[in-house]
């Protein structure tokens, strides 16, 4: 994790020249400026004071032909192996290491859902899910949520679950009730070694809201901040519905059926400028 995080201050340190070469592309693979999303637009005045980096799962040559029409499926951009020595295999192996551990909790969730432990690894499901690595890394301002300044705007994370690891500097609130007025916000404390893990909105639709969606923010205190998520969701064609054993007669699924692939495009349009 130490490597994953050295590597990750030594990408965002480059001059914004060399980073804008690995600009995200229509594949979401690569580089996000400064500003470049807003995540909650409703209360923003401008966009998070944040930069980050989307790492996703490399597309093998086979599977050119099936993957690449398809949103999200694609090759990774790298920084150049000489600008940043290793870079590339650092992020792969977290990449492979992170999914694993990623796995082993769906496995969990599943159990506690009363369906068979594989049932998200079924074919279709998430046996070839999105797995987005995301470095980030906070500006030192100070974030005045009365003016609409945030590192990260208030929202639950799109996906099944992601695990995220912090450097130690404080600054991720969670609110626990979402439909509370007002909001309470609580300061998530870092525990070292160890990964927050936040349960995302398709997962709140698969089970009919048992599982709620974690709203959280980023209040910056003035320290600079790295931050790395890790993103695990369905399947790009999975269809997330009520799961038959979350609802009933008297309770009847909340949400409609959606793919995975295309929740996330309309989430994404919401939080970027294009
Ligand atoms: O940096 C953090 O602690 C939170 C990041 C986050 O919420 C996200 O990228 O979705
Ligand atoms: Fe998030």
């Amino acid at each position: 994790m130490e490597k994953v995080f050295a590597q990750s201050k030594k990408f965002f340190s480059l001059s914004t020249e060399e980073k804008m070469k690995v600009f995200r592309d229509k594949k979401n693979r690569g580089y996000t400026p400064f500003l470049d999303e807003t995540l909650d637009p409703s209360q923003q005045t401008k966009g998070d004071c944040k930069e980050g980096f989307y790492i996703g799962p490399e597309m093998k040559e086979e599977e050119t032909e099936v993957w690449s029409p398809k949103p999200f499926h694609g090759p990774n951009q790298w920084p150049s192996e000489d600008l940043l020595p290793g870079w590339r295999e650092t992020m792969e192996k977290y990449h492979e290491q992170v999914l694993r551990a990623g796995r082993k909790i769906i496995r969990l969730l599943a159990l506690a859902l009363n369906l068979e432990m594989t049932y998200f690894e079924k074919p279709g499901v998430m046996d070839s899910p999105m797995a987005y690595i995301r470095l980030l890394h906070y500006s030192g301002e100070v974030s005045i949520p009365e003016k609409g300044i945030y590192g990260a705007g208030a929202h639950s994370d799109y996906g099944m679950i992601t695990l995220l690891a912090t450097d130690g500097v404080p600054g991720l609130q969670i609110c626990r009730d979402k439909d509370a007025s007002p909001q309470v916000w609580e300061d998530v404390q870092p525990v070292p070694g160890a990964f927050v893990v936040n349960l995302g909105d398709m997962l709140e639709r698969w089970s009919n809201g048992l599982f709620r969606s974690t709203l959280h923010r980023v209040i910056l205190t003035g320290e600079e901040r790295y931050s790395i998520a890790f993103f695990l969701d369905p399947n790009f064609d999975c269809l997330v519905e009520c799961l038959p054993a979350c609802c009933s007669l008297s309770n009847p699924p909340k949400y409609p059926p959606i793919t995975s692939g295309h929740y996330l495009i309309e989430r994404y349009k919401l939080s970027y400028k294009n």
